[in-house]
């Protein structure tokens, strides 16, 4: 598992290692591990050159160790102090490894002029290979300083490592309310923070690399699960099963408008995940999912329902059956306007953020800039898990726990692949995964199909499903 802790534990941990460090040593530590990180990126250390960006806190004194380090290695390290209160003793350092500071331009005294009446003043700007930016970490307030935002656009272009977090960014929400670095890599220390997990600011974030630096940290609230706690969750049939001990999946999806929804729907949850799928949608779509998948039988007891995908104006009324049969439940699309029907089920909800927009009637800008915060507002107020879906799908439970999805490639924002989805989420219940389990599983399982089967260039949905199978080999032999 991937965790991701609040600020507020990261201080509560550091102050406790520190207490046992001599002076500096938790400081050095993430330098050493920044400088190695930015000699990776560079290639060599020799003819390379790296410009420190450096704020008045802690995250400037990283940069400034890490480029003493650099230096030392044959980098050609110079530091622009944003800052008098930069810290003085890693100025020191850097100097005395034999980096240098630049008399930095003065735009502190005309914050609005434009960057290129500056851009002469930073010697051959050009041939920079990296910036590390070292403004601000997880003491800093979002947004960016007119100083800092300038030298950023002066910088545009160049190569950006940000030290521990891309600064500017809201580090425990992932919000980018203001001007905030953007960032090619994100060297982060003692564990991974919101900001590097959800969208906006982890699309800031580039490639992210995790520095251990010792910190002993409690339960993170957000977290991103990992290839090996997928194959730990995934059912396996005992020896003695049948299809029931299995788990049956019930589908109630498609419609005459949307036929293909239905065969979407079915795809996934015909996963081989559970011991059998039941179609119970539009009878329109019947001879399309019968055609493509041979083996789903119709109506009966499940385990557990899938509602909403493609349903349209049927929705309310396969909530009202699926409700009635006490089982764990899945709903998605035009279904979700009926979501508070289901509540006291185990129930994961499966909104876009339009969807969501519309059932916490807020605008969709709203809730792609704090995705957080409205998947956890709708998990709490409708008692429910909900999977929050985008490029990293949030899926929140109403206590407030979040798991962050990190597989998948933006070719999966194809129509359809959230019917597929749906299904394999609800293959997932049926077997008897939580609903928490079962949407962050489901969701890394379809994020990691879409991703292979990309590999072989454009997909539609019906490939995501069609790759399943291969993605579940990979692991249930580990
Ligand atoms: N907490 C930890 O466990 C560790 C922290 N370390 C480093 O220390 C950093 C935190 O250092 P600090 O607590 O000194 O805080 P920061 O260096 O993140 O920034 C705080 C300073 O920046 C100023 N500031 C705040 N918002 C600003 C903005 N938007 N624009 C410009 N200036 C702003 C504040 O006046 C304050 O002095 C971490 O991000 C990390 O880089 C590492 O050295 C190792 C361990
Ligand atoms: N940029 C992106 N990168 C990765 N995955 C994405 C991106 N945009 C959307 N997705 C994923 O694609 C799927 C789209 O589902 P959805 O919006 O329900 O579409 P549909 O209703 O057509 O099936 C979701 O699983 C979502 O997480
Ligand atoms: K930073």
């Amino acid at each position: 598992m991937l965790h991701a802790h609040t600020v507020e534990q990261v201080r509560a941990a550091e102050a406790d290692l520190l207490a046992r460090l001599p002076e500096g040593a938790l400081m050095q530590r993430a330098a050493a591990g920044l400088a190695y990180a930015v000699l990776d990126f560079l290639g060599t250390a020799y003819g390379r050159r790296v410009l420190l960006l450096v704020g008045s806190g802690d995250n400037g004194g990283d940069a400034l160790y890490a480029g003493a380090l650099l230096a030392r290695r044959g980098v050609q390290v110079e530091a622009w102090l944003l800052s008098d209160a930069a810290r003085a003793a890693g100025v020191d350092a850097l100097r005395a490894a034999g980096g240098t500071v630049l008399a930095s331009p003065p735009i502190g005294q005309r914050p609005h002029a434009p960057a290129s009446e500056f851009r002469g003043l930073v010697p051959n700007r050009a041939t920079f290979d990296v910036v590390v930016d070292g403004i601000v970490g997880i003491g800093g307030r979002p947004g960016l300083r007119p100083e800092a935002t300038k030298a950023l656009e002066m910088l545009a272009g160049i190569p950006v490592v940000a030290v521990d977090t891309p600064s500017g960014v809201d580090v425990d929400t992932g919000e980018t309310d203001g001007p905030h670095v953007v960032a090619d890599l994100t060297v982060t220390f003692g564990t991974h923070k919101t900001c590097h997990l959800v969208d906006p600011a982890a699309r800031a974030c580039g490639a992210v690399h995790l520095v251990d630096i010792g910190l002993d940290l409690p339960d993170a609230p957000v977290e991103a699960l990992q290839a090996a706690d997928v194959a730990a969750l995934l059912p396996r049939p005992a020896a003695d099963a049948h299809k029931y001990t299995r788990g049956v999946v019930g589908v109630r999806a498609g419609s005459a408008t949307y036929p293909g929804a239905a065969v979407l729907s079915v795809s996934g949850a015909a996963c081989g995940l559970a011991g059998m799928v039941r179609y119970d949608g539009d009878p329109a779509a019947l001879d399309q999912v019968r055609a493509a998948h041979p083996e789903v039988v119709g109506p009966g007891r499940v385990q557990a329902w899938v509602v909403g995908s493609g349903s349209d104006a049927g929705a309310e009324d396969a909530v009202r059956r699926s409700v009635a049969d006490d089982v764990p439940l899945l709903i998605d699309a035009d279904a979700l306007a009926f979501a508070d029907l289901a509540r006291g089920r185990a129930t994961v909800l499966t909104p876009h953020a339009g969807e969501l927009a519309r059932l916490l009637d807020v605008e969709r800008a709203q809730v792609e800039a704090r995705m957080l915060e409205h998947a956890r507002l709708a998990a709490r107020r409708y008692d429910a898990v909900v999977l929050l879906k985008g490029r990293h799908t949030v899926v929140a439970r109403p206590d407030g726990q979040v798991r962050v999805t990190t597989t998948g490639t933006p070719w999966l924002a194809t129509a359809g692949a959230g019917d597929v989805l749906g299904g394999l989420v609800g293959a997932l219940l049926a077997a008897g995964l939580d609903p928490f389990d079962a949407a962050s599983a489901g969701s890394w399982l379809h994020g990691a199909a879409a991703t292979l089967a990309a590999q072989d260039g454009p997909i539609v949905a019906s490939d995501v499903a069609a790759a399943l199978p291969v993605v579940l080999g990979s692991l249930v032999g580990t």
